[in-house]
């Protein structure tokens, strides 16, 4: 899949001024409340005509000079964060929808195979006001893929859940990834979110792209990250359950090395991606002794970033960047310079399941 995205948009409070690729897989937009990331995917989906700029899916020209295709003939699947289904249809007809704007509609089997991948089988003759938010959400993303998109967007579809129903609803979505399902536009406020699904990351901020590439790359790189704000960054790294150990724990191997959790439910091989935030990064000149930290790495300076709150330090640990938020304080004190070893100790790694 290649979209190409440029476009400009003036509003009275805002103008958009947008301009990214999306190479496949989940790509993630992100950014504060009113900075342009919903009229984006709006100008993608065609339900937001730009002023200006050209926007391609695959090759096919969505809008240009005297080009603006109308949105059922661009081949996207929308999931909104309300899931919009006919309040008289059930579940199965809901979903039969979704097939009406498939120029090539899906077969049986295909058909089988999204109810069972969201676990929709059991609603089929329901109703959706007997569903909960997060079935109803789940009966919006089948829509949208029996209508065999080229690409999904889903703008905030897990904002209106609870905490539970959005825990509940994320393995399907991930699931969703994992199966090879279209490639899609995500926009989320949850960086949590993101971490678990996304590929890549478009960070936007005040109508404008500020920073987008790979996902990992990103979350630990100490501008992307400032730009992400909060406490957000950190390295996301891909791992693989390598063992059980008799005490209860378990190993995974990672770009940065294997590293030690408290024992995981998971089957030998299973892949999964770590969360290493960079305030969980703590840094030693030495090897420390006397720790119950169960992962400390040797590590290499990469780079050191001053901002207003903490110093951000980029690691090079094995095959993987980490990234550190330590204090002023202590960066001086550690006398800490691009190419100085140093000791990066995990206080908590957050594991992912991702398929
Ligand atoms: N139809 C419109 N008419 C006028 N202004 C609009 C319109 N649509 C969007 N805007 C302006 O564009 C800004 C960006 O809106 P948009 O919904 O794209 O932001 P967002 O990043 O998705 O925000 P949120 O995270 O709160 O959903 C809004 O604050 C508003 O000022």
């Amino acid at each position: 899949m290649s979209l190409q995205v440029a476009f400009r948009r003036r509003f009275a409070g805002l103008s958009l001024d947008v301009d990214f690729d999306a190479p496949g897989g989940v790509t993630a937009i992100y950014g504060p409340s009113g900075c342009g990331k919903t009229s984006s995917v709006n100008a993608v989906a065609g339900l937001l005509t730009p002023d200006a700029g050209r926007i391609e899916l695959n090759g096919q020209t969505l809008f240009d000079a005297g080009v603006n295709l109308p949105p059922n003939r661009r081949r996207i699947g929308y999931v909104f964060q309300d899931a919009r289904l006919f309040p008289h249809m059930n579940v199965a007809k809901n979903l039969d929808y979704g097939a009406r704007f498939a120029p090539d509609p899906p077969d049986p089997a295909t058909r089988a195979r999204v109810i069972d991948m969201l676990g929709l089988g059991e609603l089929l003759t329901r109703r959706p006001a007997g569903l909960s938010g997060g079935e109803r959400q789940r009966v919006a993303i089948g829509r949208a893929l029996l209508s065999s998109p080229q690409l999904l967007i889903m703008d905030e579809p897990l904002a209106s859940l609870d905490p539970a129903r959005k825990a509940e609803i994320l393995p399907y979505l991930t699931r969703l990834r994992a199966a090879g399902g279209p490639p899609i536009l995500y926009v989320s406020h949850a960086m949590s979110e993101i971490a678990a699904l996304a590929d890549h990351l478009i960070l936007m901020a005040e109508g404008r792209v500020t920073h987008a590439g790979p996902l990992a790359g990103a979350l630990a790189d100490p501008v992307a990250a400032r730009l992400i704000g909060g406490s957000e960054g950190g390295a996301l790294l891909p791992a693989t359950i390598a063992e059980h150990s008799a005490d209860d724990l378990t190993r995974l191997d990672t770009p940065a090395g294997a590293l030690w959790l408290p024992r995981a439910p998971l089957a030998l091989g299973e892949q999964v991606r770590l969360r290493i935030l960079a305030h969980e990064v703590m840094l030693s000149g030495d090897h420390p002794q006397g720790l119950s930290a169960l992962n400390v790495l040797p590590a290499q300076v990469v780079q050191v970033s001053s901002g207003a709150d903490k110093v951000l330090v980029q690691l090079q640990v094995g095959q993987a960047r980490l990234l550190s938020a330590i204090t002023a304080r202590s960066a001086q004190a550690l006398a800490l310079a691009p190419g100085a070893p140093c000791f990066a100790i995990l206080k908590t790694v957050a594991l992912i399941q991702t398929g």
